[in-house]
């Protein structure tokens, strides 16, 4: 069983921090559609459960009103602050983002996350407001309470309204990735300007896709590997610089995706997953959004 001697890589950021490119995510599985005062014991367990696999890398959301549950976890679990990463995101209360930092450090009992992001592009019309926007997140990294600050679900027009105006560029854009939702372009523009992927959804093909024109591939080479289709996808991701999040509230899964830790994928196997998964898209996240192809 792989275990927390198998060596998670990081990836160097542009801000000279570095991220543990595999992170486990406090959102699908675990996010709230009720009160957030209710503490949910099963997501504080999972969490510490991963921590205590390897999972230093840990992903949460104000929107998941899950930060208490994170907080409690890393605080449950005895691994020092300075061992772990981790990240928030900002909406829906993105008027003040120095405040809307401050609570989420409150809920999550830490002085400083490791990544701060802005969940979404959707949330103004104005060009000028997107801006304003990523000077409030500037202002954050200044004071010192997230080490790093970028963006999530951010395409490249979005990302050159903050270039044109910013003393720092976003470290990292979190997006849906993975072999049916492939980005070319934008992975393209983030090589070009130096910002990190990070992948959310890097098992889609897998639990959403599957009939689709990856499956047989995924297969041999899971075969090849002695690991299974997911890990695959995962490794997919690394072996291309690319961040993988994930999570799952089992954690024999929580185990077995850290044989992705075990192998690497040749450059032509990359290429024949590009090749079989370009053939289909999907979106499984904020699909209604895209779909209306605007920033609000
Ligand atoms: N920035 C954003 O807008 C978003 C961020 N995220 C972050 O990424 C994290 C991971 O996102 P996911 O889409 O859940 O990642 P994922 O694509 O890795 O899927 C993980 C899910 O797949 C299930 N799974 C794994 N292997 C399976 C199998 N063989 N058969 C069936 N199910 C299987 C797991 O139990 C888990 O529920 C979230 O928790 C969140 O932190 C997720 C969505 C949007
Ligand atoms: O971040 C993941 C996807 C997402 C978008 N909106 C919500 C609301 C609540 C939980 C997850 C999400």
């Amino acid at each position: 069983m792989a275990n927390i001697h198998t060596p998670i890589p990081n990836l160097k950021l542009n801000d000279g921090h570095s991220i543990p490119m595999l992170g486990y995510g406090t959102g699908t599985a675990w996010y709230k559609t009720g009160d957030e005062s209710k503490l949910d014991q099963a997501c504080i367990d999972s969490t510490k459960t991963a921590i205590k696999l390897g999972y230093h890398h840990l992903d949460g959301a104000e929107i998941y009103k899950t930060e208490t549950e994170l907080g409690t976890a890393i605080k449950q679990s005895g691994v020092a602050r300075e061992k772990l990463f981790i990240t928030t995101k900002v909406l829906p209360n993105i008027a003040d983002i120095p405040s809307a930092i401050a609570t989420s450090l409150k809920k999550l009992q830490i002085d400083y996350v490791d990544l701060y992001l802005i969940h979404a592009p959707f949330f103004s019309e104005s060009k000028a407001d997107q801006q304003a926007k990523w000077k409030q997140m500037e202002q954050v990294k200044a004071s010192g309470l997230a080490r790093s600050i970028g963006v999530s679900n951010y395409l490249p027009q979005h990302l050159e309204t903050i270039l044109e105006i910013c003393t720092t560029p976003p470290a990292i854009n979190q997006i849906e990735f993975h072999p049916y939702l492939q980005h070319p372009d934008l992975l393209k523009y983030h090589r070009e300007k130096g910002i990190a992927t990070a992948a959310y959804g890097p098992l889609t093909a897998v639990t959403k896709g599957a009939g689709g024109p990856a499956d047989d591939l995924l297969a041999a080479l899971a075969k090849k590997y002695a690991v299974s289709p997911g890990e695959v996808c995962l490794r997919w991701c690394i072996d291309q610089d690319i961040v993988a999040i994930t999570t799952s509230g089992k954690e024999q899964r929580l185990s077995d995706y850290l044989r992705a830790m075990t192998f690497k994928l040749t450059p032509n196997e990359i290429k024949e997953l590009n090749e079989a998964g370009s053939k289909k898209n999907l979106r499984g996240f904020w699909k209604h959004k895209f779909d209306a192809d605007d920033f609000s």
